[in-house]
């Protein structure tokens, strides 16, 4: 049984590497908080909230989840016992959406379950990966910053490059990349960008044989989706429009899309997650686990969700050092020949957390005691 008796709220500002340019937002300073939950045995476990700072994503943002967590999910948290981390979000469930702030504090008892279990979290989700392919994005700037990029990531073993598209900035940059890497596992992402009027670029696109484009309508679209996607070849994967399990499966029973991203954050946690992954497994859905140009605590637990069998297709799974110069968790994330190593060997998430980093990059702490 699992009774949280303290949870502490690491508030972070993190400095990109370089600045991340999308269809939508360039973010420059990553700001985070690191949820640190404890429980009655003195078992601590850590999840992480992956909103922005502005709500360009989706409504969320550092400071709505803050508020969840600090006035309603920490208190339903204390108020609660748990068996299993599935029952979080039971708990939670009559608190509408506010997914990323749920999935930071699920994510934290996932990880005290686990290590509870003396097992990885990785085995606790189901998985049986031992490692995962590596996947990068790269973000938009000019032609030759992209193309260089490419070619970096490649020497460095990544599997699939995914780049960020927007409606001015599409074929151009996609036909300068097949002209240097015809066969590359290449994927763009629109962030939304596009409208049903676009079509005819879209259709363009088909050319290119891109492994799918990510999200080109709007962000609660399904029915439009449908309609592209019965006019373009090219498989549509789904981000933004797939906020629950019933968004996933109308979206599926629609036709809306042939792939979809999975990402913790977007969805309420890694309950919602396995729920997604299992139901797309059994009707051919490849799935994918989505980034949000998180620290380590995130990607552990994004390394984790990706050992599952569903998860096909390498996802938004790069290095530490792809974001950061130095990460939070300890050791950092590698990529070796294009793969990552799920840490199956070690209880919970399978990363310490780097005391003295989190250190430096802390700008405020609060905690709570039952
Ligand atoms: O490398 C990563 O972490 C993912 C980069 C990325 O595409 C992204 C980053 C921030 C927010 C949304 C998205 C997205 O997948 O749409
Ligand atoms: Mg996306």
């Amino acid at each position: 049984m699992i009774r949280i008796q303290k949870v502490v709220l690491h508030h972070l500002s993190l400095k990109l590497k370089t600045p991340f340019e999308s269809s939508l937002e360039t973010v420059t300073d990553r700001e985070s908080i690191i949820v640190e939950a404890e429980d009655q045995r003195g078992v601590v476990g850590y999840g992480e909230v992956v909103a922005f700072s502005s709500p360009w994503y989706t409504e969320e943002t550092i400071q709505t989840c803050y508020h969840l967590l600090k006035d309603f999910l920490i208190p339903l948290v204390f108020g609660n016992s748990f068996e299993h981390p599935s029952e979080v979000q039971k708990v939670f469930k009559r608190l509408k959406r506010n997914q990323m702030a749920k999935s930071a504090i699920e994510g934290a008892i996932w990880d005290i379950y686990a290590k509870k279990q003396e097992t990885s979290l990785a085995l606790q989700l189901g998985g049986s990966r031992k490692e995962i392919d590596a996947g990068v994005v790269v973000g938009i700037s000019n032609q030759k910053t992209m193309l260089n990029q490419i070619e970096t990531y490649l020497a460095d073993g990544y599997k699939r490059i995914k780049i960020k598209i927007k409606p001015s900035q599409d074929l151009s940059i996609v036909r300068e990349i097949r002209k240097h890497f015809p066969n590359l596992p290449l994927m763009a992402d629109a962030n939304s960008s596009y409208k049903l009027t676009d079509i005819n670029r879209l259709k363009e696109l088909d050319q290119y044989n891109l492994l799918m484009i990510e999200q080109p309508l709007a962000a609660d679209d399904i029915v439009d989706h449908r309609l592209l996607q019965s006019q373009i070849e090219t498989p549509i994967c789904l981000d933004e429009s797939i906020v629950t399990f019933e968004d996933a499966k109308k979206a599926i029973e629609l036709g809306s899309c042939k792939v979809i991203n999975i990402k913790p954050g977007r969805v309420g946690g890694l309950t919602e997650s396995i729920k997604i992954h299992d139901y797309c497994m059994d009707h051919a859905i490849p799935v994918w686990v989505g980034g949000m140009l998180e620290s380590g605590v995130s990607r552990a637990h994004n390394i984790a969700l990706a050992s599952l069998e569903n998860f096909s297709i390498p996802g938004d799974l790069s290095a530490s050092t792809r974001y950061w110069e130095e990460d939070i968790i300890l050791p950092e994330v590698e990529v070796r020949n294009g793969k990552i190593k799920v840490p199956i060997d070690m209880p919970g998430i399978g990363f310490g957390l780097n005391e003295q980093a989190i250190k430096k990059f802390t700008t405020k702490i609060d905690q709570f005691n039952k």
